[in-house]
């Protein structure tokens, strides 16, 4: 069985990705499984360049297979932001001082006008192997209050066009069949093979 390092520290995300990589038979380990201390500087200005630090510090300390998401909320109405900087929008990290942000700046901007999506890119890299890199989208608008229990980060005020349905009303599953993540794994399992193999 192939062992992979997710190279994330979220815990929503890492859920996502187990429960998406289980059928695949890959064995998921994250960074809380090793004892040591990542230093990762997401100071990129692309997703993908973010995801690529992400994979390339943790893989050069471990030396084996890493993968790593680099996602975020990029609203058009805010000319694209919070973007690549959609953690640390408001607070670091903190969800809920994020989305009071976002609602305050939406707060005069009518829903036709609220359109936004979610991104995210993967990006794989092993020690002597070329970059594997997937991305993926999903198109909504930005809900005028919170909408459901589920998710995390900004999935309480994300309304997906395409299913009618606030993100953070979906199952992991439902989620995983729509979101930007699900689509940008897919893409990954696409090309896992042949990259595994290139080793
Ligand atoms: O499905 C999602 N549903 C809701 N919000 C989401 C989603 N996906 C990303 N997001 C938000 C959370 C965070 O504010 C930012 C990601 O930032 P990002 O740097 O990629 O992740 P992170 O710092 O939480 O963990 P890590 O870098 O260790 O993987 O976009
Ligand atoms: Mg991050």
């Amino acid at each position: 069985m192939s062992t992979i390092v997710i190279a994330t520290k979220n815990a929503g995300k890492a859920l996502e990705y187990r429960k998406m990589l289980a059928p695949h038979h890959i064995e998921v380990k994250t960074l809380a499984d090793f004892a040591d201390h990542f230093n990762i500087n997401e100071n990129g200005k692309s997703f993908e360049e973010n995801a690529t630090i992400k994979a390339q510090t943790v893989m050069n300390q471990l030396h084996l297979p890493v993968m790593a998401d680099d996602s975020g909320l990029v609203v058009d109405a805010l000319d694209g932001r919070p973007g690549i900087h959609s953690a640390r929008y408001a607070g670091d990290h903190d969800d809920d001082a994020n989305n009071r942000k976002l609602l305050a700046e939406l707060k005069n901007v009518p829903m036709e006008q609220r359109t936004a999506h979610f991104h995210t890119t993967i990006v794989a890299v092993q020690p002597n192997g070329p970059k594997l890199v997937a991305n993926g989208r999903v198109d909504g608008h930005i809900l005028k209050a919170p909408q459901g229990e589920n998710g995390f980060g900004y999935d309480p005020l994300f309304y997906v066009d395409e299913i009618n349905k606030g993100m953070a009303e979906l199952t992991a599953d439902e989620k995983n069949a729509i979101s930007h993540r699900g689509r940008a794994m897919r893409e990954f399992m696409n090309k896992f093979p042949d990259w595994w193999q290139e080793q």
